[in-house]
C-alpha cells in the first residue's frame, strides 16, 4: 500500500464560528485549492515511526518498540478499547500516558499539538504499523482561520485508518469511510484545540458546502447546501498569529461570567447562519443585499465576543470606507484571516486598489480561490511513472518547497496525480 499520499482541504465559515461550538447551525464551504498534503512511506530505520513536517520546523522520530511498550501499558486496563470506542471524547488517562511518555520532550506549541493530534490517532487507529515516514506539507497558512488544523487531523485520520486496514477502499471512499475519517478527525481537531464543535473537519472530509450542527447529545448533523453560488470574494490574511484553543477558551470564560448576555448572542448567530444558509440556497439579485447585511452583523456579534483584532478591523473599515462591500473575520478570529463578500458593481480597479493598500501599508496578503470542491483524497504513487513519484516525494520531503510548486505537481490540471475519493 506505501507509498500513498492523503489530502484534505481548508475551509472558509462564511455564518456561525464560535456560536457553533455552542450547538448552534453554522455555514461554511470548502476551499478545495488550499490543501494539506501527507506523504506515508517506509522509514530511513527500522523500529521507528517518523514524523516531518516542515511547515512547522518539526522532525521527530520515535522508536516503535518505546511507542510499543506505552500501548502495552494503555492495553492493560482497557483504556485503549474504550478509547477506540469513543470518538466524541479523548480518553484523559490516555492522553495523561501520552503526555508522560511520548511528548514530554515537546514544549513548542504548535509541535506539540501537531504531535499530541499525530500519536493519539496513531496508537487508536494503526498501532502496529512500523518503520514508516509521514511527511506533511499544506498550502494553507497555520492557524489562520481556514481549517489548517482540520486538514491535518482529516489527512492524518485517512492515512491511519488506510494503514490500520479500518478503511479498504482502493478506488472512490465509500460513506461509511468518510463517516469514519470525520469522526477520527474530530478526536484529532480535540488533541488540537480542546472543543471543536466538528465542522471544520466536516467540511475538510465532505468538501462542498454545508450548514451544519452540533446536536446536543454530541452527534453532527449537517446538510449540503447544493448549487452553492459563486459569490464574488476576497480573503485577507493578517499574518497575524493567534490560537483557535486560546480564542475558544476566552470566549467559554465570557460565556461562562455574563450567560444572561452572551447566550442570546450566540443564538442570535444560529439564527443568522440559518437565514444565511436560505439566502446562499437560492442567491439573487433581490436578496443579495440581505447576504451583505448578514455578513456585517455576524462580523458585529463577533466583535462583541472579543474575538476580532485591530488588524482585522483595519480591513473591514478599509472595506467600508472604500464601499466594497461586507467584512467578517473568518474562522476563530483574534488575527488570521478575513472574508470580504464585495457588492456586485465593483470594479476590478477598486479590487486592485484594496489590495494593494493591505499588501503595501500593511504587508496582508490575499487568496483568490473558489469555495467549495472536493473533500479528503488520497493517491497511491505505485499508480504512477516512477520519474513524477520521485519528483512528487522529493517536493513533500523538502524543508521549503513553495505554495505554487506544491499546487502544480499535486493539485493542478498539470499534474500527474489521478486523486481518488
Ligand atoms: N502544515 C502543518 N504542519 C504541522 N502542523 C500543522 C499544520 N497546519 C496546522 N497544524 C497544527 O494545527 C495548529 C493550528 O490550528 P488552529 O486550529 O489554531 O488554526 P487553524 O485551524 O488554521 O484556524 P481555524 O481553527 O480558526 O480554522 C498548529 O498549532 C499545528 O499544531
Ligand atoms: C471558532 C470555531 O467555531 C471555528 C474555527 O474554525 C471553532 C469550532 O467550531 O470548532
Ligand atoms: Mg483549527
Amino acid at each position: 500500500m506505501i507509498p500513498f499520499i492523503t489530502s484534505a482541504p481548508g475551509k472558509v465559515i462564511i455564518f456561525g464560528e464560535h456560536s457553533a461550538v455552542y450547538n448552534e447551525p453554522a455555514v461554511a464551504a470548502s476551499v478545495s485549492s488550499l490543501r494539506t498534503f501527507l506523504l506515508v512511506e517506509d522509514g530511513a530505520h527500522r523500529d521507528t515511526v517518523a514524523l516531518n513536517f516542515p511547515d512547522i520546523k518539526f522532525h521527530h522520530e520515535w522508536r516503535h518498540s518505546e511507542i510499543h511498550q506505552v500501548i502495552k501499558l494503555a492495553e492493560a486496563d482497557g483504556l485503549l478499547t474504550k478509547a477506540r470506542k469513543d470518538t466524541n471524547n479523548l480518553s484523559q488517562p490516555l492522553v495523561t500516558l501520552l503526555e508522560e511518555k511520548l511528548l514530554g520532550s515537546l514544549k513548542e506549541s504548535l509541535h506539540f499539538h501537531a504531535a499530541f493530534c499525530f500519536i493519539y490517532l496513531y496508537v487508536c487507529l494503526c498501532p502496529n504499523v512500523n518503520h514508516v515516514k509521514f511527511s506533511l506539507k499544506s498550502t494553507l497558512p497555520i492557524g489562520a482561520g481556514l481549517g489548517s488544523s482540520a486538514s491535518i487531523s482529516v489527512a492524518l485520520s485517512l492515512a491511519m485508518a488506510k494503514l490500520g486496514g479500518h478503511i479498504k477502499s482502493t478506488e472512490s471512499l465509500t460513506s461509511a469511510d468518510k463517516k469514519y475519517i470525520n469522526s477520527w478527525s474530530f478526536i484529532g481537531e480535540k488533541c488540537i484545540h480542546g472543543t471543536p464543535s466538528g465542522i471544520d473537519n466536516a467540511v475538510a472530509t465532505y468538501g462542498n458546502a454545508v450548514l451544519f450542527k452540533k446536536e446536543d447529545n454530541g452527534s453532527t448533523n449537517f446538510q449540503f447546501i447544493d448549487n452553492f453560488p459563486k459569490i464574488p470574494m476576497i480573503l485577507t490574511y493578517t499574518r497575524i498569529p493567534r490560537s483557535t484553543k486560546v480564542l475558544v477558551s476566552n470566549v467559554r470564560e465570557l460565556v461562562e461570567k455574563y450567560p444572561s448576555i452572551f447566550k442570546p448572542i450566540l443564538q442570535s448567530m444560529g439564527h443568522l447562519a440559518n437565514d444565511g444558509a436560505d439566502i446562499l440556497r437560492n442567491l439573487n439579485d433581490k436578496n443579495y443585499n440581505d447576504l451583505l447585511e448578514l455578513v456585517r452583523v455576524n462580523h458585529g456579534l463577533l466583535v462583541s465576543l472579543g474575538v476580532s483584532h485591530p488588524g482585522l478591523e483595519i480591513i473591514k473599515s478599509l472595506s467600508d470606507t472604500m464601499d466594497l462591500g461586507s467584512t467578517k473575520l473568518t474562522g476563530a478570529g483574534g488575527g488570521g484571516c478575513s472574508l470580504t463578500i464585495l457588492k456586485k458593481d465593483v470594479t476590478q480597479d477598486q479590487i486592485k486598489t484594496f489590495k494593494s493598500i493591505l499588501k503595501e501599508k500593511h504587508n496582508y496578503g490575499t487568496y483568490d480561490t473558489d469555495l467549495g470542491g472536493m473533500g479528503c483524497s488520497f493517491v497511491s504513487l505505485d499508480s504512477i511513472p516512477e520519474k513524477d513519484a520521485i519528483v512528487i516525494k522529493a517536493i513533500l520531503e523538502a524543508r521549503e518547497s513553495p505554495r505554487e510548486q506544491l499546487t502544480k505537481f499535486l493539485f493542478s490540471d498539470e499534474s500527474v496525480l489521478t486523486w481518488k475519493f
